[in-house]
């Protein structure tokens, strides 16, 4: 199981974009159109299960909000990062 970060290490590692919200780290990602944004979601999903590392999506006009958070670990690992910088590649 992938160990918890610290504080410093969060801060550091934080991929463009995203911001520390206690145990999780976020982002959101703009669309100009719904349907942008849910084919966003439905690639977001595959990466997501490719990894094994599920983030929790709400989507709403526009914009996809990202959580990313271990469960396993009670807090934000290396495993968080990751997808996040995974999201970011596939954000264009
Ligand atoms: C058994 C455990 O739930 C699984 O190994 C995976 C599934 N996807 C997961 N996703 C996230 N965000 N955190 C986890 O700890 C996690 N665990």
């Amino acid at each position: 199981m992938a160990d918890l970060l610290s504080d410093e290490e969060i801060s550091d590692r934080l991929p463009a974009g995203w911001d520390r919200e206690d145990d999780e780290i976020v982002r959101s990602y703009d669309f100009d159109a719904y349907l942008d944004a849910s084919g966003f979601l439905a690639a977001a999903a595959g990466v997501a299960e490719d990894a094994w590392h599920h983030p929790e999506m709400t989507i709403s006009w526009g914009e996809v909000e990202v959580r990313l958070t271990t469960h396993d670990a009670g807090g934000i690992t290396d495993n968080d990062i990751d997808m996040a910088e995974r999201l970011n590649g596939i954000y264009e």
